[in-house]
């Protein structure tokens, strides 16, 4: 039997550019005038190729700041890649710190977005928004911007879109570490229930026992590379070695 397809790239990459010196006050602009502000590159993402199959919970591994955020937002399209593509084969959901939905949108609101970014109707939408917030936990703040949430209920509400409204193919960007315990324990049952099965799930953690438990492959990531992809296994003692 073939594999389904769900996430391709071919040769994608990013680099930031961050300005060192911000000329900000008057007398910095006058003593800099001639100066124009230095500009550090940074590649975050260094040409990679992978492909992802449906079905498939694939673990990301790798030291702080070696560029697994980049890379599942390269992914969920938040950010364009600077060279190379990316096809995806379904409807994805971004669920990390309130990526994917507006800080100025309060939690009905944003349910509402995400959604129907994800295909819903309205009507279909009318139908599990109870179910989205009584899973969130979040009644009492359906009408608040989630401005004024806290990192954890963002990621809750992010979730519980996400399981409710269907997604596809979902990026969790530290989930497990967000929620607080009850959550979390939540969280998990819903990852090991039969919902998840046939759903593609891209999973950031430092925590090795979830990669370990969930994942059938990892990637490991050094500096930008994508170092290897393979055996999670093989992936995560890569990363426990970097570790030393
Ligand atoms: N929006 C941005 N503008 C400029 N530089 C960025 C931006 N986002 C990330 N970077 C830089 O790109 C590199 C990779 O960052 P990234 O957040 O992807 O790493 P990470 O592996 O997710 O780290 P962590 O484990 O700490 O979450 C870092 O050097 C970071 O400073």
């Amino acid at each position: 039997m073939t594999k389904a397809l769900a996430i391709q790239a071919k040769g994608i990459s990013k680099t930031f550019h961050i300005s060192e010196d911000s000329h900000n006050t008057v007398k910095h602009r006058l003593f800099n005038l001639f100066n124009p502000p230095r500009s550090k590159k940074v590649e975050a993402i260094k040409t990679m190729d992978f492909e992802i199959y449906k079905g498939e919970c694939i673990g990301l591994l790798g030291r702080n700041g070696c560029g697994k955020s980049t890379l599942i937002r390269l992914l969920a399209g938040v950010y364009p890649c600077d060279t190379g593509s990316i096809n995806i084969y379904g409807n994805t959901l971004l669920m990390n710190l309130g990526v994917g939905m507006s800080h100025q949108l309060t939690a009905r609101e944003n349910i509402y977005v995400s959604a129907s970014v994800l295909g819903l109707k309205i009507k279909e939408i009318d139908n599990i928004f109870d179910q989205i917030v009584d899973f969130a936990e979040l009644r009492d703040f359906v009408d608040t911007k989630i401005k004024y949430f806290s990192s954890g209920m963002v990621a809750r509400l992010g979730f519980s879109i996400a399981v409710n409204a269907g997604a596809d193919i979902m990026f969790l960007d530290e989930i497990f570490a967000v929620g607080d315990m009850r959550f979390q324990e939540k969280a998990i049952k819903v990852f090991e229930s039969s919902w998840i099965e046939g759903k593609t799930v891209i999973l950031v953690s430092h925590g090795m026992e979830v990669v370990k438990k969930y994942c059938n492959r990892t990637a490991f990531m050094k500096n930008g590379s994508l170092v290897y992809f393979g055996d999670t296994e093989k992936a995560i003692q890569m990363y426990v070695d970097d570790n030393h």
